[in-house]
Protein backbone atom coordinates (compact mmCIF):
# COMPACT_ATOMS: atom_id res chain seq x y z
CA UNK A 1 0.00 0.00 0.00
CA UNK A 2 1.23 3.51 -0.66
CA UNK A 3 0.39 4.46 2.49
CA UNK A 4 3.21 1.42 3.90
CA UNK A 5 5.80 2.86 1.40
CA UNK A 6 5.47 6.61 2.42
CA UNK A 7 5.50 4.98 6.38
CA UNK A 8 9.11 3.39 4.95
CA UNK A 9 10.55 6.38 3.49
CA UNK A 10 9.48 8.32 6.20
CA UNK A 11 11.08 6.43 8.59
CA UNK A 12 14.17 6.98 6.19
CA UNK A 13 14.09 10.43 6.57
CA UNK A 14 13.86 10.83 10.11
CA UNK A 15 16.86 8.41 10.52
CA UNK A 16 18.56 10.06 8.19
CA UNK A 17 19.07 7.55 5.17
CA UNK A 18 18.98 7.93 1.44
CA UNK A 19 15.74 6.87 -0.24
CA UNK A 20 14.07 7.79 -3.45
CA UNK A 21 10.07 7.74 -4.14
CA UNK A 22 9.07 8.01 -8.19
CA UNK A 23 6.47 7.47 -10.41
CA UNK A 24 7.03 7.28 -14.33
CA UNK A 25 4.96 9.24 -16.84
CA UNK A 26 1.40 8.09 -17.02
CA UNK A 27 1.94 5.01 -15.07
CA UNK A 28 0.22 3.96 -11.82
CA UNK A 29 2.93 2.53 -9.60
CA UNK A 30 5.05 4.38 -7.33
CA UNK A 31 8.47 2.93 -7.01
CA UNK A 32 10.67 3.12 -3.62
CA UNK A 33 14.66 2.50 -3.53
CA UNK A 34 15.95 2.49 -0.67
CA UNK A 35 19.67 2.61 1.12
CA UNK A 36 20.43 0.88 4.35
CA UNK A 37 23.05 3.45 5.35
CA UNK A 38 24.50 7.05 4.39
CA UNK A 39 26.65 6.44 2.51
CA UNK A 40 27.51 8.62 -0.43
CA UNK A 41 28.09 6.71 -3.45
CA UNK A 42 29.11 7.95 -6.64
CA UNK A 43 28.61 7.12 -10.38
CA UNK A 44 32.05 5.69 -11.96
CA UNK A 45 31.67 3.94 -15.51
CA UNK A 46 27.57 3.52 -15.38
CA UNK A 47 27.83 -0.13 -14.95
CA UNK A 48 26.33 -0.45 -11.09
CA UNK A 49 23.42 -1.07 -10.27
CA UNK A 50 20.82 2.15 -8.46
CA UNK A 51 19.39 5.60 -8.68
CA UNK A 52 21.23 7.85 -9.92
CA UNK A 53 21.23 11.55 -9.29
CA UNK A 54 23.37 13.90 -11.94
CA UNK A 55 24.35 17.24 -11.38
CA UNK A 56 24.02 19.33 -14.46
CA UNK A 57 27.91 20.54 -14.45
CA UNK A 58 29.26 17.38 -16.18
CA UNK A 59 32.32 18.57 -13.84
CA UNK A 60 30.70 17.39 -10.78
CA UNK A 61 30.08 13.87 -9.55
CA UNK A 62 27.01 12.12 -10.14
CA UNK A 63 25.43 10.13 -6.91
CA UNK A 64 23.95 6.52 -7.02
CA UNK A 65 21.56 5.71 -3.98
CA UNK A 66 22.34 1.90 -4.20
CA UNK A 67 19.10 -0.06 -4.39
CA UNK A 68 18.99 -2.30 -1.09
CA UNK A 69 15.50 -2.63 -0.56
CA UNK A 70 12.95 -1.62 -3.32
CA UNK A 71 9.25 -1.46 -3.08
CA UNK A 72 6.59 -0.49 -4.49
CA UNK A 73 2.81 0.10 -4.06
CA UNK A 74 -0.03 1.76 -6.13
CA UNK A 75 -0.75 4.82 -6.51
CA UNK A 76 -4.64 5.83 -6.20
CA UNK A 77 -5.93 9.90 -6.16
CA UNK A 78 -5.99 10.81 -2.83
CA UNK A 79 -10.03 12.50 -1.79
CA UNK A 80 -7.78 15.10 -0.34
CA UNK A 81 -6.72 16.66 -3.03
CA UNK A 82 -8.61 19.12 -5.18
CA UNK A 83 -8.03 20.73 -8.31
CA UNK A 84 -4.76 22.98 -7.89
CA UNK A 85 -5.67 26.80 -8.01
CA UNK A 86 -4.75 29.46 -9.90
CA UNK A 87 -1.87 31.47 -8.83
CA UNK A 88 -0.75 34.92 -8.18
CA UNK A 89 2.96 35.20 -6.98
CA UNK A 90 4.26 38.29 -6.12
CA UNK A 91 6.78 39.44 -8.25
CA UNK A 92 10.11 39.69 -7.75
CA UNK A 93 11.60 43.14 -9.46
CA UNK A 94 15.56 42.49 -8.63
CA UNK A 95 14.89 38.61 -10.05
CA UNK A 96 13.11 39.74 -12.96
CA UNK A 97 15.54 42.67 -13.67
CA UNK A 98 18.69 40.54 -13.39
CA UNK A 99 16.98 37.98 -15.63
CA UNK A 100 16.06 40.53 -18.45
CA UNK A 101 20.01 41.71 -18.59
CA UNK A 102 21.06 38.01 -18.92
CA UNK A 103 18.61 37.81 -22.08
CA UNK A 104 20.38 40.55 -23.47
CA UNK A 105 24.01 39.59 -22.73
CA UNK A 106 22.73 36.22 -24.06
CA UNK A 107 21.44 37.50 -27.29
CA UNK A 108 24.44 39.88 -27.84
CA UNK A 109 26.49 36.32 -27.33
CA UNK A 110 24.22 34.89 -29.71
CA UNK A 111 24.36 37.98 -32.80
CA UNK A 112 28.31 38.35 -32.01
CA UNK A 113 29.86 35.78 -30.34
CA UNK A 114 28.87 32.92 -32.56
CA UNK A 115 26.23 31.23 -29.63
CA UNK A 116 23.19 29.57 -31.16
CA UNK A 117 21.07 29.13 -28.51
CA UNK A 118 21.56 29.33 -24.71
CA UNK A 119 19.25 28.12 -22.05
CA UNK A 120 19.37 30.73 -19.17
CA UNK A 121 17.64 29.78 -15.31
CA UNK A 122 17.50 31.01 -12.48
CA UNK A 123 16.33 30.33 -9.10
CA UNK A 124 13.39 31.53 -6.81
CA UNK A 125 12.49 31.17 -3.14
CA UNK A 126 9.54 30.81 -1.03
CA UNK A 127 8.91 29.67 2.98
CA UNK A 128 6.57 26.39 2.74
CA UNK A 129 5.13 24.41 6.11
CA UNK A 130 4.23 21.57 4.19
CA UNK A 131 6.45 18.28 4.60
CA UNK A 132 7.90 17.06 1.51
CA UNK A 133 5.73 13.93 1.73
CA UNK A 134 2.47 16.04 1.12
CA UNK A 135 4.29 17.89 -1.51
CA UNK A 136 4.79 14.73 -3.26
CA UNK A 137 1.65 13.35 -3.25
CA UNK A 138 0.60 16.77 -4.57
CA UNK A 139 2.60 15.95 -7.24
CA UNK A 140 1.58 12.54 -8.00
CA UNK A 141 -2.34 13.81 -8.21
CA UNK A 142 -1.52 16.46 -10.65
CA UNK A 143 1.24 15.39 -12.72
CA UNK A 144 -0.07 12.46 -14.06
CA UNK A 145 1.94 12.17 -16.87
CA UNK A 146 4.91 13.72 -15.39
CA UNK A 147 8.12 11.50 -13.99
CA UNK A 148 7.32 13.17 -10.48
CA UNK A 149 9.96 12.36 -7.45
CA UNK A 150 11.44 12.92 -4.04
CA UNK A 151 15.12 11.98 -3.80
CA UNK A 152 16.96 12.40 0.11
CA UNK A 153 20.31 12.23 0.79
CA UNK A 154 21.20 13.27 4.03
CA UNK A 155 24.66 14.38 2.47
CA UNK A 156 22.97 15.95 -0.90
CA UNK A 157 19.53 17.36 0.40
CA UNK A 158 16.01 16.22 -0.51
CA UNK A 159 14.91 17.39 -4.35
CA UNK A 160 11.32 16.69 -5.75
CA UNK A 161 9.63 17.35 -9.78
CA UNK A 162 7.72 16.38 -12.16
CA UNK A 163 9.72 16.69 -15.20
CA UNK A 164 8.20 15.69 -19.02
CA UNK A 165 11.84 15.40 -20.59
CA UNK A 166 13.32 12.16 -20.71
CA UNK A 167 17.22 11.79 -21.60
CA UNK A 168 17.02 8.58 -22.59
CA UNK A 169 16.07 5.09 -21.74
CA UNK A 170 17.42 1.39 -23.10
CA UNK A 171 16.18 -1.74 -22.79
CA UNK A 172 19.19 -3.93 -23.34
CA UNK A 173 20.51 -2.08 -26.43
CA UNK A 174 17.39 -0.20 -27.36
CA UNK A 175 17.57 3.49 -27.22
CA UNK A 176 15.08 5.59 -26.98
CA UNK A 177 15.23 9.57 -26.31
CA UNK A 178 13.62 12.62 -27.05
CA UNK A 179 13.86 16.16 -27.99
CA UNK A 180 12.02 18.45 -26.01
CA UNK A 181 11.90 22.67 -26.22
CA UNK A 182 9.63 25.43 -27.18
CA UNK A 183 7.07 26.42 -24.63
CA UNK A 184 3.87 27.97 -24.87
CA UNK A 185 1.23 28.55 -22.26
CA UNK A 186 -1.91 26.62 -22.61
CA UNK A 187 -5.19 28.20 -23.73
CA UNK A 188 -8.03 25.67 -22.63
CA UNK A 189 -9.38 24.48 -25.40
CA UNK A 190 -7.21 25.56 -27.93
CA UNK A 191 -4.50 23.94 -29.91
CA UNK A 192 -0.96 25.30 -29.61
CA UNK A 193 0.47 27.79 -32.58
CA UNK A 194 4.18 28.06 -33.05
CA UNK A 195 6.04 30.83 -33.72
CA UNK A 196 9.01 30.21 -35.86
CA UNK A 197 11.25 31.26 -32.15
CA UNK A 198 9.61 27.59 -31.00
CA UNK A 199 10.18 25.39 -34.06
CA UNK A 200 13.60 26.80 -34.21
CA UNK A 201 14.96 26.15 -31.27
CA UNK A 202 13.22 23.00 -30.93
CA UNK A 203 14.81 21.39 -34.23
CA UNK A 204 18.17 22.51 -32.93
CA UNK A 205 17.73 20.37 -30.12
CA UNK A 206 16.99 17.63 -32.55
CA UNK A 207 18.87 18.08 -35.01
CA UNK A 208 21.81 18.11 -31.91
CA UNK A 209 20.65 14.49 -30.63
CA UNK A 210 20.93 12.81 -34.12
CA UNK A 211 24.34 13.81 -34.95
CA UNK A 212 25.26 13.44 -31.27
CA UNK A 213 23.70 9.51 -32.05
CA UNK A 214 24.44 8.82 -35.55
CA UNK A 215 27.78 7.14 -34.79
CA UNK A 216 26.69 4.74 -32.39
CA UNK A 217 23.38 3.89 -32.77
CA UNK A 218 21.65 1.81 -35.84
CA UNK A 219 18.01 2.23 -37.29
CA UNK A 220 18.05 5.82 -36.31
CA UNK A 221 14.26 6.79 -36.06
CA UNK A 222 12.75 9.98 -35.83
CA UNK A 223 9.57 11.14 -35.45
CA UNK A 224 7.08 13.72 -36.01
CA UNK A 225 7.20 16.61 -34.21
CA UNK A 226 4.57 17.10 -31.98
CA UNK A 227 2.96 18.93 -29.11
CA UNK A 228 2.68 17.88 -25.80
CA UNK A 229 1.40 19.28 -22.58
CA UNK A 230 3.27 19.50 -19.22
CA UNK A 231 0.65 20.98 -16.65
CA UNK A 232 -0.39 24.46 -17.81
CA UNK A 233 2.33 24.86 -20.31
CA UNK A 234 3.12 22.89 -24.16
CA UNK A 235 6.23 21.98 -25.32
CA UNK A 236 7.42 20.56 -29.02
CA UNK A 237 8.58 17.04 -28.61
CA UNK A 238 10.20 14.88 -31.13
CA UNK A 239 10.98 10.95 -30.57
CA UNK A 240 14.07 9.48 -31.34
CA UNK A 241 14.72 5.73 -31.07
CA UNK A 242 17.42 3.41 -32.30
CA UNK A 243 19.64 0.14 -31.54
CA UNK A 244 22.71 1.08 -29.83
CA UNK A 245 25.96 -0.72 -31.73
CA UNK A 246 27.22 -1.13 -28.35
CA UNK A 247 26.56 -1.32 -24.96
CA UNK A 248 28.28 1.74 -23.58
CA UNK A 249 25.96 3.86 -21.60
CA UNK A 250 28.65 6.40 -20.65
CA UNK A 251 29.74 6.99 -24.24
CA UNK A 252 26.20 8.05 -24.99
CA UNK A 253 25.36 9.76 -21.70
CA UNK A 254 28.68 12.08 -22.39
CA UNK A 255 27.17 12.54 -25.86
CA UNK A 256 23.59 13.61 -24.82
CA UNK A 257 23.96 15.58 -21.96
CA UNK A 258 23.52 18.39 -21.29
CA UNK A 259 21.58 18.56 -24.54
CA UNK A 260 20.57 21.89 -26.23
CA UNK A 261 17.12 21.75 -24.33
CA UNK A 262 19.38 22.82 -21.00
CA UNK A 263 22.45 23.87 -21.91
CA UNK A 264 23.15 25.52 -25.45
CA UNK A 265 24.87 25.13 -28.85
CA UNK A 266 27.76 25.05 -29.15
CA UNK A 267 27.49 23.04 -25.89
CA UNK A 268 30.93 24.37 -24.75
CA UNK A 269 30.45 27.94 -25.31
CA UNK A 270 27.11 27.82 -23.61
CA UNK A 271 27.59 26.27 -21.32
CA UNK A 272 30.63 28.72 -20.21
CA UNK A 273 28.20 31.37 -20.56
CA UNK A 274 25.92 29.71 -18.46
CA UNK A 275 28.38 29.23 -15.52
CA UNK A 276 29.95 32.68 -16.05
CA UNK A 277 26.49 34.57 -16.18
CA UNK A 278 23.99 33.13 -13.96
CA UNK A 279 24.50 34.13 -10.62
CA UNK A 280 23.53 30.77 -8.67
CA UNK A 281 25.09 26.72 -9.33
CA UNK A 282 21.73 25.19 -10.86
CA UNK A 283 23.37 21.97 -9.11
CA UNK A 284 21.33 19.09 -10.12
CA UNK A 285 18.72 21.49 -11.90
CA UNK A 286 19.18 20.33 -15.13
CA UNK A 287 20.86 17.58 -14.67
CA UNK A 288 19.69 13.89 -14.79
CA UNK A 289 17.90 11.26 -12.50
CA UNK A 290 16.73 7.74 -12.77
CA UNK A 291 17.26 3.74 -12.56
CA UNK A 292 20.61 2.22 -14.03
CA UNK A 293 21.01 -1.08 -14.81
CA UNK A 294 17.68 -2.73 -13.68
CA UNK A 295 16.54 -5.80 -14.55
CA UNK A 296 13.57 -6.61 -15.55
CA UNK A 297 12.33 -10.06 -15.31
CA UNK A 298 9.83 -11.59 -18.34
CA UNK A 299 8.25 -15.06 -18.19
CA UNK A 300 7.66 -16.03 -21.45
CA UNK A 301 5.74 -19.67 -22.01
CA UNK A 302 5.51 -21.88 -24.76
CA UNK A 303 2.09 -24.48 -24.62
CA UNK A 304 3.00 -26.06 -28.34
CA UNK A 305 0.40 -28.91 -28.62
CA UNK A 306 -0.05 -31.13 -25.55
CA UNK A 307 3.81 -30.87 -24.91
CA UNK A 308 4.50 -30.09 -21.51
CA UNK A 309 4.22 -26.25 -20.84
CA UNK A 310 8.36 -24.55 -20.63
CA UNK A 311 8.00 -21.51 -18.68
CA UNK A 312 11.28 -19.59 -19.58
CA UNK A 313 12.49 -16.19 -17.91
CA UNK A 314 13.99 -13.57 -19.89
CA UNK A 315 16.29 -10.87 -17.73
CA UNK A 316 16.39 -7.15 -19.96
CA UNK A 317 18.90 -4.41 -18.60
CA UNK A 318 16.48 -1.24 -18.33
CA UNK A 319 17.72 2.03 -17.64
CA UNK A 320 15.25 5.07 -17.41
CA UNK A 321 17.04 8.59 -17.06
CA UNK A 322 14.54 11.66 -17.00
CA UNK A 323 15.98 15.44 -17.10
CA UNK A 324 15.83 17.43 -13.61
CA UNK A 325 13.17 20.15 -14.67
CA UNK A 326 10.04 21.69 -12.86
CA UNK A 327 11.72 20.72 -9.62
CA UNK A 328 12.59 22.41 -6.47
CA UNK A 329 14.71 21.28 -3.41
CA UNK A 330 13.82 21.87 0.28
CA UNK A 331 16.04 23.78 2.79
CA UNK A 332 15.43 25.42 5.81
CA UNK A 333 11.48 25.60 5.15
CA UNK A 334 12.06 27.14 1.92
CA UNK A 335 11.06 25.81 -1.82
CA UNK A 336 14.11 26.83 -3.81
CA UNK A 337 12.35 26.05 -7.10
CA UNK A 338 14.45 26.06 -10.23
CA UNK A 339 13.01 27.52 -13.90
CA UNK A 340 14.47 28.43 -17.39
CA UNK A 341 14.21 28.84 -20.96
CA UNK A 342 16.28 28.80 -24.03
CA UNK A 343 17.07 32.00 -25.75
CA UNK A 344 17.99 32.50 -29.81
CA UNK A 345 18.50 35.32 -31.94
CA UNK A 346 14.54 35.34 -31.52
CA UNK A 347 14.03 36.01 -27.99
CA UNK A 348 12.23 38.75 -26.41
CA UNK A 349 13.19 39.24 -23.09
CA UNK A 350 10.00 39.90 -21.23
CA UNK A 351 8.63 36.90 -22.78
CA UNK A 352 11.57 35.30 -21.44
CA UNK A 353 11.00 36.29 -18.46
CA UNK A 354 7.42 35.72 -18.25
CA UNK A 355 8.21 32.01 -19.20
CA UNK A 356 9.95 31.43 -16.29
CA UNK A 357 7.56 32.55 -14.23
CA UNK A 358 4.79 30.21 -15.95
CA UNK A 359 7.25 27.53 -15.42
CA UNK A 360 7.63 28.36 -11.87
CA UNK A 361 4.07 28.02 -11.32
CA UNK A 362 4.48 23.81 -11.97
CA UNK A 363 5.79 23.55 -8.50
CA UNK A 364 4.49 26.48 -6.99
CA UNK A 365 1.32 25.28 -7.63
CA UNK A 366 2.03 22.47 -5.19
CA UNK A 367 4.15 24.63 -2.65
CA UNK A 368 1.62 27.50 -2.11
C1 LIG B 1 14.84 24.69 -18.88
C2 LIG B 1 13.60 24.26 -18.72
O1 LIG B 1 12.88 23.60 -19.70
C3 LIG B 1 13.45 23.29 -20.94
C4 LIG B 1 13.40 24.43 -21.86
C5 LIG B 1 12.31 24.64 -22.68
C6 LIG B 1 12.22 25.89 -23.53
O2 LIG B 1 13.18 26.64 -23.59
O3 LIG B 1 11.16 26.14 -24.13
C7 LIG B 1 11.29 23.68 -22.75
C8 LIG B 1 11.42 22.48 -22.14
C9 LIG B 1 12.70 22.11 -21.51
O4 LIG B 1 13.51 21.49 -22.45
C10 LIG B 1 12.88 24.39 -17.42
O5 LIG B 1 11.76 23.88 -17.32
O6 LIG B 1 13.44 24.99 -16.48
Amino acid sequence: MLHDLFYKAKNHFKTSKPFVLYRKPSESTVNGVFQKDDVLHYVEDFSKTGFIFAPFNTDDRIVLLQSDEKHEAEYIASESIKDLASLSVVQDDAQKEFHINLVHKAIEAIENAGVKKVVLSRKLEVGTRKSAFTLFDALLASYSNAFCYLWYHPKVGLWLGATPEILLRTENKQLKTMSLAGTKKVEEGKAPVWGTKELEEQKLVTDYIVAALESSVDNLTISETESVRAGSLWHLRTSVSGRLATYNLKEIIAALHPTPAVCGLPKAQAKAFILENENYAREYYTGFLGELNFKEENFRSSNRRNRENQAYKTVKNTTSLYVNLRCMQLKDKKALVYVGGGITHESDPEKEWEETVAKSNTMLKVVL
